[in-house]
């Protein structure tokens, strides 16, 4: 996606990339150096902050999209509030990729949501921010869970849209079938595959049923070809290294009871009426494991993705539970 025009309400927006120099001891035993995070600030820089925590493929660009979730009078404000997103440890949009990491028994380095956090806390520390609100969805949900087990001490409150407490039979199971795809066909044409298992799970039954009828060609279904686009797209932006580490990281959260049990933080978890990779009732009920923690459903039949195209009074729910 082309950068979006600088919005007129945000005056302050910067890219900035942290180095940090020294060791980060990861949960898989190996100390890194030299780890880089690529954010956006957004707003006047504070103290107190509210940090958004992206999806499997997103950026930390969240001007390019969140829209519905950031600007004047929405849940994050750069007019009110320091805003800030970073590219998670694995990813590709400019933090610290598994290639950039030393090899672990010859394969790339197991990364965990645990890391990612810590990575997060060094990132904090040099912005010199003592206290955040997370936002997260998807993964981005999960590494949420994962802030609250890793940094209790800095968040305040957490929003946890789409998004279980620990990865699934069901969910791991598709990621397997992904990377599976990946390993099949490495240099891009297994990460299309991967990327049309994915988007099967994003949406929903009815949400195609309205949006992709019938034959897009003469024999050719709207469904197929739907896919195929959305495979080379994702081919275009993302690398088939982090779509294995993310996804691994993923798979491997898998926190007790007792540990969720133990967080104090206020929390809302959202879930969506029609997600059949994370379904309502398996977000509402691990979120139910949290002493402090509210739910909320987003009532969309475009699935899991709802929450980045159809996301209806969300703003709204997400804004009050930060403001409150
Ligand atoms: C909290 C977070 O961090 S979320 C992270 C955010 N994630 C990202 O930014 C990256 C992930 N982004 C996405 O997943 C997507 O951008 C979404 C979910 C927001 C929207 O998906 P989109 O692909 O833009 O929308 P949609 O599903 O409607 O598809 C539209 C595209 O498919 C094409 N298309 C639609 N139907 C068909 C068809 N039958 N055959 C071929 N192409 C088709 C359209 O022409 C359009 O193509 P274009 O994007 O090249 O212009
Ligand atoms: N569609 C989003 C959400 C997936 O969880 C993405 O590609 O990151």
């Amino acid at each position: 996606m082309p950068p979006l025009a600088e919005p007129e309400w945000c005056p302050f927006r910067r890219t900035v990339t942290l180095f940090r120099h020294e060791p980060l001891l990861l949960d898989c035993g190996t100390a890194v150096t030299h780890i880089r995070v690529a954010c956006h600030t957004y707003g006047e820089a504070r103290e107190k902050a509210t940090l958004v925590l992206h999806a499997l493929t997103g950026t930390s660009a969240v001007h390019e999209w969140w829209a519905d979730f950031l600007g004047k009078g929405r849940p994050l404000d750069p007019t009110r509030d320091f805003v800030i997103c970073a590219n998670v440890l694995g990813g590709c949009a400019g933090s610290t990729g598994p290639a950039e990491l030393p090899a672990v028994g010859g394969e790339d380095m197991p990364l965990s949501l645990r890391d990612m956090a810590r990575v997060g806390r060094a990132l904090l520390e040099h912005l010199g921010v003592r206290r955040v609100r997370i936002v997260g969805a998807s993964m981005g949900g999960m590494l949420a869970y994962a802030w609250l087990l890793e940094c209790p001490d800095l968040v305040e409150r957490a929003v946890v849209i789409g998004a279980p407490v620990r990865h699934s039979p069901w969910a791991i199971g598709l990621n397997t079938a992904a990377r599976s795809a990946i390993r099949a066909a490495p240099g891009g044409e297994g990460l299309k595959v991967a990327r049309q298992i994915a988007m099967l799970s994003y949406r929903s039954p009815e949400s195609f049923a309205q949006t992709q009828p019938g034959q897009r060609a003469p024999g050719q279904p709207a469904i197929t070809s739907y896919l195929h686009h959305q495979g080379e797209k994702l081919q275009a932006r993302f690398c088939e290294r982090s779509y294995v580490a993310l996804t691994r990281a993923m798979d491997a959260f898998q926190p007790s009871d007792t540990e969720l049990r133990s967080i104090r933080t206020p929390v809302l978890a959202v879930g969506i009426r029609s997600d059949v990779l994370y379904p309502p009732d398996e977000v509402r009920q691990g979120a139910a494991l949290l002493p402090h923690a509210t739910y909320w459903e987003l009532d969309s039949v475009h699935g899991h993705d709802a929450f980045l195209m159809d996301a209806g009074e969300l703003p709204e729910q997400v804004s009050a539970f930060l403001r409150s």
